[in-house]
């Protein structure tokens, strides 16, 4: 019985009008927000801001030789002082006017305004103003647009739905439901699935022939309350047909999919995904959360729009954990390969419990019993046959099924080597074969036989395989006319491209209801993160263990300063018993290197720490959050800000306790050491930033790793005292830019060195540096200050989050389109 939906006529209006309202706003504000940022530059510049920054800079330059630039607005537009006459002028226009020829000395900081306001001038500098505020303007549109396909509900789903013609559907937009109840009461609430002519080809390089996975002759039907098995010999096309009926074959250039596919006998378009569970062969969940909080998590996400009371929700979960034999299992964590969780029955028993919380009305399962004992497979079957009794249409690729699990199907769909060889009734199979001439003693199982008639066998014995590839030739011919007695639908009918808009309209439409809004997505996506880093207690470990040796063994190798502390004790006795000469040393001018060499070592291993550990585990944990994005649980950008934020406090965690340890032991410059500790987090925050825009652009985790060492070495390479900034071949210097290592470990030095000084006796190296200032002057590193750093770092974490979130929403699941049948183009 199909609904009748009066206020959805008016929905997808509604929509391109909140989208269009939307993405006008954030252009409008974007654009006003940067053109009134540009011309309080402009007029800043000219007046108060330039006397005020001049001061500041004659202030600064006293006293020194050297020509200081000063960033005050983003990258072109720096104020330059010269120590001479404390003159104040734009490092921009500067340049821009040496490449004119103009005289470098323009003007005093009040008379700059005057000397630049010739009409033509202004005019540039309007239009480049206006320039700016227009490219931003249409970044802050991208963006914008990106920000409603990702957060907002229905993203491309809705835009495909809504690109299907108003005209075409035929009222298909009152057959659209809006609550689950709804949903599977109405078009979707029965659903018979069929598929005729379907087809893969696999086009090989050149030369080859393209490889037929699929011969095009496959047909069938699957019914409500009933039980549907695809069997056949390994690599037969069992899998693939299973996704190409659900319309979750991957995007692959190298696949080209054809055939017709109908919901309740009505037709389906290619990129259409049939609403429904698919469970694949490996489950996938976070492996510290127990089956109740994994299905806690699942139920609101899923239906906490609907299920407002904690009680009904909870309800559920009871009731799914009591359909599906989980319940003594509850509070068992789920486990994975290394962490020791619920058995592999069990996991495959959660994964149905998970996919049946919104009460779907199809269930693919791609070989639910593989990996499991007898028992636990028809355990699992026998749950499947109890969800069919209840109305479901199931649909289960099976791999050597006991007698007493076949006999749990109704139908089965026998595939060979791409090829139909049966579809029909499983108690009329074992007959079938009987008549075609193959028929067995009566001791051999029924599911045994039909996959010996259908193997070729292969090796050895020339004329069994002869006779072997003769018997699946006739079994083949004879099933695809055996199917089409059985299964016929309407595909020839001239209505059929019409039918097949308007279902998919209605999948669209039914299937596109947000379980929970964006802020409870985040809270519980928060939630799971945090639960996760502080269950894998083993890992919290490790990084603790790591820190402490890190900070031991740098403190049991560096001593800065003269009154040192050292975790050997005889060292601290013989120091102190010799305090004189040993403090000369380490008070002097070597300690200028050693400071350096440690701030930089501490840098590296902080950057190699946070990078490591994410580009290690996010790709996996990716995997599972795509197939969540995928199912529409939630959105990709509460789950980034909920990732990105989750780690925050580790991170902190790990730095405090490094500092705490390392600082008094090396005797680091007394009352840096608050500094020390926000810049080394906010280092290892940018690093982790690093890790996860590479585990997110990154296809898996072995991509992501292989990356990883030529990405540290261009950081460590460009670290600020390898390389001069000048010396750096010209396509590289961006990469100064954004080097990690070199912001960190600039900073640190920034926060050592200043206020320090040096004696001139004991060994040293190089020129005679007298204050930790001179010695940051001799690696370039004068001239900023720890806001700049501070600053630059900053940006890099937001780059990295802002990549990393594009990253992961461009990586979405797409999937291959079923086109029409080659014979039917025309
Ligand atoms: N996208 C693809 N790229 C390359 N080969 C593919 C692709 N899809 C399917 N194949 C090939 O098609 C064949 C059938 O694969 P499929 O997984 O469907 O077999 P199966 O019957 O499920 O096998 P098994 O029982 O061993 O799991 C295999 O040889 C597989 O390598």
């Amino acid at each position: 019985m199909l609904l009748p939906h009066s206020h959805n006529r008016t929905s997808t209006q509604r929509w391109h009008s909140k989208r269009s309202l939307t993405l006008v706003t954030i252009a409008l504000l974007g654009s006003t927000l940067t053109s009134s940022t540009t011309s309080w530059f402009a007029s800043a510049q000219h007046q108060n801001v330039a006397g005020k920054f001049a001061s500041r800079a004659k202030l600064v330059d006293e006293g020194s030789t050297h020509k200081k630039k000063r960033k005050f607005f983003g990258g072109g537009n720096t104020i330059t002082s010269t120590t001479d006459d404390g003159e104040f002028r734009s490092y921009f226009w500067t340049r821009w006017r040496r490449r004119k020829g103009a005289p470098q000395h323009l003007s005093s900081a009040n008379g700059y305004y005057s000397s630049w306001t010739s009409s033509w001038e202004l005019v540039l500098v309007e239009s480049k103003l206006i320039l700016i505020s227009l490219i931003i303007s249409m970044i802050c549109v991208a963006f914008s647009w990106i920000w409603y396909s990702c957060f907002a509900d229905g993203g491309s789903r809705k835009e495909s739905a809504d690109n299907t013609k108003r005209e075409d559907l035929d009222g298909a937009e009152d057959l659209v439901c809006d609550t689950p109840e709804q949903l599977h009461s109405g078009f979707l609430q029965s659903v018979e699935v069929g598929f005729e002519d379907v087809g893969m080809v696999l086009k090989q390089k050149k030369g080859r022939p393209d490889r037929v996975i699929l011969d095009g002759s496959i047909r069938g039907v699957a019914r409500p309350g009933r039980m549907l098995a695809i069997m056949g010999p390994s690599g037969s096309g069992k899998s693939t047909l299973l996704h190409a009926i659900a319309g979750n074959v991957k995007d692959d250039k190298k696949v080209s999919l054809y055939g017709r596919r109908y919901i309740n006998n009505e037709s389906l378009t290619g990129d259409s995904r049939i609403p429904s569970a698919f469970i694949e062969q490996e489950a996938k969940f976070f492996p510290h959360m127990t089956v109740k909080e994994t299905l806690d998590f699942q139920v609101e996400l899923k239906m906490g729009s609907f299920l407002k009371k904690k009680v009904e929700r909870d309800a559920l979960v009871q009731d799914l954990m009591a359909q599906l034999g989980l319940t003594k299992s509850a509070n068992t964590i789920v486990g994975n390969a290394k962490v020791r969780g619920i058995s592999g029955g069990e996991r495959k028993r959660l994964s149905i419990a998970c996919e049946m919380i919104s009460s779907p009305s199809v269930i693919f399962l791609d070989e639910p019993t593989s990996g499991l004992d007898s028992y636990q497979a028809t355990q699992v079957i026998e749950t499947l046959r109890s969800l069919a009794d209840q109305g479901k249409t199931i649909v289960s690729v099976i791999h050597q099924p006991s007698q007493h699990t076949f006999q749990l199907f109704d139908d089965l769909l026998l595939l060979s080597e791409g090829r139909l060889m049966y579809f029909g009734e499983v108690s009329k199979v074992r007959q079938y074969m009987t008549e075609l001439g193959y028929g067995c003693e009566s001791e051999i199982g029924t599911a045994e036989h039909v996959l010996d008639c259908v193997s070729r066998v292969v090796g050895g014995d020339d004329e069994a395989e002869r006779l072997s590839m003769e018997r699946i030739e006739r079994i083949a011919s004879e099933a695809v006319n055996h199917a089409r007695q059985l299964v016929s639908f309407n595909g020839e009918d001239s209505t059929v491209k019409k039918s097949a808009k308007k279902t998919k309209h209605i999948i669209d439409k039914t299937s596109a209801h947000p379980g929970t809004n964006i802020f409870r997505q985040f809270r519980l996506l928060l939630e799971r993160s945090v639960q996760e880093l502080l269950r894998g207690k083993a890992a919290i470990f490790v990084k603790i263990v790591q820190q402490v040796s890190l900070g031991v063994i740098y403190g049991g190798i560096y001593s800065l300063g003269d009154d040192q502390v050292s975790i050997w004790s005889f060292y601290v006795y013989f120091q102190q018993l010799f305090h004189s000469s040993l403090t000369l040393c380490f008070s002097s001018k070597a300690s200028i290197m050693d400071r350096f060499g440690l701030l930089s070592l501490i840098i590296i291993g902080a950057t190699n720490m946070a990078m490591a550990g994410t580009v290690r585990s996010f790709p996996k944990e990716k995997a599972i959050v795509t197939g969540e994005i995928a199912s529409r649980m939630y959105r990709t950008g509460p789950y980034f800000i909920a990732k990105a934020i989750s780690e925050i406090p580790l991170i902190g965690l790990c730095n405090v306790i490094f500092g705490a340890i390392l600082y008094p032991l090396v005797n680091l410059q007394k009352g840096k050491l608050k500094n020390f500790l926000g810049l080394t987090s906010l280092h290892s925050l940018a690093s982790e930033g690093f890790g996860l825009l590479i585990g997110s652009v990154a296809p898996n985790s072995d991509v992501a790793l292989a990356l990883f060492p030529p990405i540290i070495v261009l950081n460590i390479i460009f670290d600020g005292k390898n390389i001069a900034e000048e010396n750096t071949p010209k396509l590289l210097r961006w990469v100064n830019k954004i080097g990690l290592i070199r912001w960190g470990f600039t900073g640190l030095a920034l926060n050592e060195f200043s206020g320090l000084e040096f004696r001139s006796s004991g060994p040293f190296r190089g020129p005679v540096a007298k204050t930790g200032e001179d010695a940051l002057a001799r690696f370039g590193m004068d001239g900023k200050s720890l806001n700049d750093l501070v600053r630059a770092q900053m940006t890099i974490v937001a780059g990295c989050w802002l990549l990393s979130f594009l990253g992961l929403s461009l990586t979405r699941q797409k999937f291959e389109v079923m086109m029409t049948p080659p014979d039917c183009n025309s």
